[in-house]
């Protein structure tokens, strides 16, 4: 199943660098295991805001919840899904 995801970061100014970089680190890598299994194919930065575009491939609706909500930053995101289907206009691959 695909989902559009929305995620605006919204970390608090004071909070302390170390922790802060740690938390960006660690989102990074838990992005790029995702990215790398096919589970977030597609990732975007929203030109001009902290936020990103993505697309999200997973079984259920449970498997998309339990991916968004281990995220390192999901205390600090606002996060809008919008699930996709197909659109009937939407030509082949090979057409
Ligand atoms: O958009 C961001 O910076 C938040 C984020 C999601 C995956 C990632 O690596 O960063």
């Amino acid at each position: 199943m695909l989902f559009h995801v929305r995620m605006d970061v919204h970390l608090p100014p004071d909070l302390d660098p170390a922790t802060r970089d740690d938390l960006i680190a660690r989102e990074k890598a838990y992005s790029q295991q995702l990215q790398r299994n096919g589970k977030w194919p597609q990732l975007w930065r929203i030109a001009g805001e902290y936020a990103n575009f993505s697309i999200l491939d997973t079984a259920d609706n449970e498997e998309l919840h339990r991916l968004l909500s281990g995220l390192p930053l999901f205390p600090y995101l606002d996060i809008t899904v919008t699930p996709l289907a197909t659109h009937p206009s939407k030509i082949a691959e090979d057409d």
